[in-house]
Order: structure tokens, then C-alpha cells, then sequence
């Protein structure tokens, strides 16, 4: 079914999302930091940055999959439930796998490694769908075809499966449920390239069946491949949200780390950021990039204001005309 409008009303709202982690010694790391996001449905957005920004807490917030000495605040809205607020009753009955589908980040970790992919896929369909039971070996076969599982596999084991096998497999847990919102968390490291396009080529359809994905993935040629927007984050806040065309083309990015991002690519001017990323617990309090940045200035000591889906006091240039918001 192919929902050609979607409604006016975002699918997934996510407002002020802020994750400290608070471990000993006082330390906090501050992995998330006041990001805020809309996805429409039949939308993919790419949540895009460099290694230990906060993509995967993000993500893992929206799940209430993080640990006990973690604290959350924000809003997250999704089918008129705030998923942030949810006790894990509700988180268990009614978001996992039925509001939010979880491509995981590593597989191999959230497959049961006693049990075979039939059996786990049968679980999940039994338990997410319901079915009489003489439809269910039918189901099963069908929902690991539509992750490209191949049926000859399903009676082994996660240790029995290579990388990618172990990766489809997540993946056709995931769309059971047929959940409005996908979450992929890199779902394509580690994939060739044929596994590249068919991982993109089905989350992108069920973007198009009018569902949401959230890709979380550092890998930027897969982002430009199935996006429609791009959410740059950096030190635990996104520092732009853009159209994928806008992005990826011209005029480009407009802050000047996600410009340096791009430019770093192979396929671009091969040329690194300079510096590292500053560590969580010890932020400063002006803008996290300043240190790596060619343009800042003292303004910069300041936390930029958030504006037209940017953090930047000095953009590249202004705000194109009719870019999406
Ligand atoms: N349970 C935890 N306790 C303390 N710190 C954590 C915990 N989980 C994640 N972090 C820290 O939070 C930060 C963000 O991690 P996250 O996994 O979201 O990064 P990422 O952007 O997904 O990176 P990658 O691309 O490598 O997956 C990192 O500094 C990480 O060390
Ligand atoms: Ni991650």
C-alpha cells in the first residue's frame, strides 16, 4: 500500500532529547544534548557523524534500551505516545517491535545465540502478528525473504552465520511488526556491496510504503543512496538537518562541519578534518567544533542559537530559498 501523502502531522517528534550518563568519580558524559527532530511518514532521514557522537544512544533512547544509571529527558512522540516517558511495560507491549522496529548496530549481540533464526523469527511473528498457526511457517518464510535471508539458512544458528547473514537476520526481525518507525543503526557496515544496495534498496521501500526510517550510520554514500534528509550530529547535537539533495548537491552543507565531513570522503577531496572530537564528559561551553573549526571566532565560546535546522554562528551561506524546514 503506498501512502502518496503523508499526513501533515510528523510521525516521530522528537523534542529536546538531552542523555547524561553518570558513571563514578562524578563523571558525566554528556552523549545527547537537546536534539530535536520530525520525521514524516514515507520519510528516511540519515542521522550522519563521526564515531562516539551519540547516533546510537539516540537511537537506543527512543527504545528505552539504556542503562540503569542513565538519565533521559526530552519528549519523543510517536502514535501519541511519549516513548521517553514510557515505563517498560508499555515500552515491551506496545514500542518494541510494534511502534519502533531496531536494525542493531551488532547484530550478533541481540540475536539469541541458542536458539536458531527460524525459531526466533517464529517467536516474533507469533507474538508480534498473532497468526492461526497454520500460517505461521508460511509468515516465517516470508518475512526472512523479505530481509533477502536466505530460506536454506534458517535452520542454523547466529554463530553459524557470517557477518552479513547475522545482519539480514536482525533486519527481518525488525520488520515483523511492520512497526511506523524502522530504527537502522549502521545497518550496512560490514555488508559488500551488492548487501549495501539490497540493505538500502528495503529500507528505502519501507520508507515509500508510508512507514519513517531513522538510518543511523558514519557511512555517507550509503546516507545519499536512500535519504531524504540528513541530520549532522557532533558532540552529541545536531548541528544541521537538510535536505538530501541540498546536502549531498548544491549548495552543499552549511555548517562547516558537516562541509568538512563530506570533503573527507574518497570520492570528495580525501582531505581528514583535522583534531579529534572532544571527549563527552568534558565539553566546553561555546560550540564543541570551535577547536577543529577554520571559521570560528569568539562568538563561538557562546553556544550557537539553534535556527533553520542549524547550530552555526558563521554558515556557509544563508539559508537556501524553499529548502524543507
Ligand atoms: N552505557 C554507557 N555508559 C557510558 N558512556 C556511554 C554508554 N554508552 C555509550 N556511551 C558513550 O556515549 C557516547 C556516544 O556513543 P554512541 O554509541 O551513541 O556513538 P555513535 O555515534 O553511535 O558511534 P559509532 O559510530 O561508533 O557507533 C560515546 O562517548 C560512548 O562512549
Ligand atoms: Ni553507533
Amino acid at each position: 500500500m503506498n501512502a502518496d501523502a503523508p499526513p501533515a502531522a510528523p510521525l516521530l517528534s522528537l523534542r529536546d532529547l538531552t542523555v547524561r550518563f553518570r558513571l563514578r568519580h562524578g563523571v558525566e558524559v554528556a552523549a545527547v544534548t537537546g536534539a530535536s527532530l520530525d520525521l514524516a511518514a514515507g520519510e528516511c532521514l540519515a542521522l550522519v557523524g563521526e564515531s562516539g557522537c551519540g547516533k546510537s544512544v539516540l537511537a537506543a533512547a527512543l527504545l528505552g534500551l539504556l542503562p540503569a544509571n542513565t538519565e533521559v529527558t526530552g519528549a519523543a512522540l510517536i502514535g501519541g505516545v511519549d516513548v521517553l516517558a514510557a515505563d517498560e511495560r508499555t515500552l515491551a507491549r506496545r514500542v518494541r517491535g510494534r511502534l519502533i522496529g531496531l536494525v542493531p548496530q551488532s547484530p550478533a549481540a541481540h540475536l539469541n545465540p541458542v536458539r536458531t533464526v527460524r525459531s526466533q523469527l517464529h517467536e516474533t511473528v507469533r507474538e508480534l502478528l498473532d497468526p492461526p498457526r497454520d500460517r505461521l511457517p508460511g509468515l516465517v518464510r516470508q518475512a526472512a525473504a523479505r530481509a533477502s535471508f536466505p530460506a536454506d539458512h534458517l535452520d542454523h544458528h547466529p554463530h553459524q552465520l557470517s557477518g552479513g547473514l547475522a545482519q539480514r537476520a536482525a533486519t527481518a526481525l525488525a520488520l515483523v511488526g511492520d512497526a511506523p518507525l524502522l530504527l537502522a543503526d549502521e545497518p550496512t557496515t560490514g555488508l559488500d556491496r551488492d548487501l549495501v544496495d539490497a540493505t538500502t534498496g528495503e529500507l528505502r521501500r519501507h520508507a515509500d510504503s508510508g512507514r519513517a526510517v531513522l538510518i543511523v550510520t558514519h557511512d555517507l554514500t550509503a546516507a545519499q543512496r536512500v535519504a531524504d534528509r540528513v541530520a549532522v550530529m557532533y558532540a552529541g547535537r545536531i548541528v544541521e538537518v537538510a535536505p538530501a539533495a541540498d546536502f549531498f548537491g548544491t549548495p552543499g552543507p552549511r555548517h562547516p562541519y558537516a562541509h568538512g565531513l563530506l570533503e573527507a570522503l574518497p570520492t570528495r577531496a580525501f582531505r581528514p578534518i583535522p583534531g579529534m572530537p572532544p571527549e563527552l564528559s568534558r565539553l566546553p561551553d561555546g560550540c564543541a567544533f570551535a577547536p577543529r573549526c577554520p571559521h570560528a571566532t569568539t562568538a563561538c565560546h557562546e553556544q550557537p542559537p539553534q535556527y533553520d535546522g542549524l547550530a552555526c554562528h558563521h554558515p556557509r551561506f544563508p539559508l537556501p530559498e524553499a529548502a524543507g524546514a
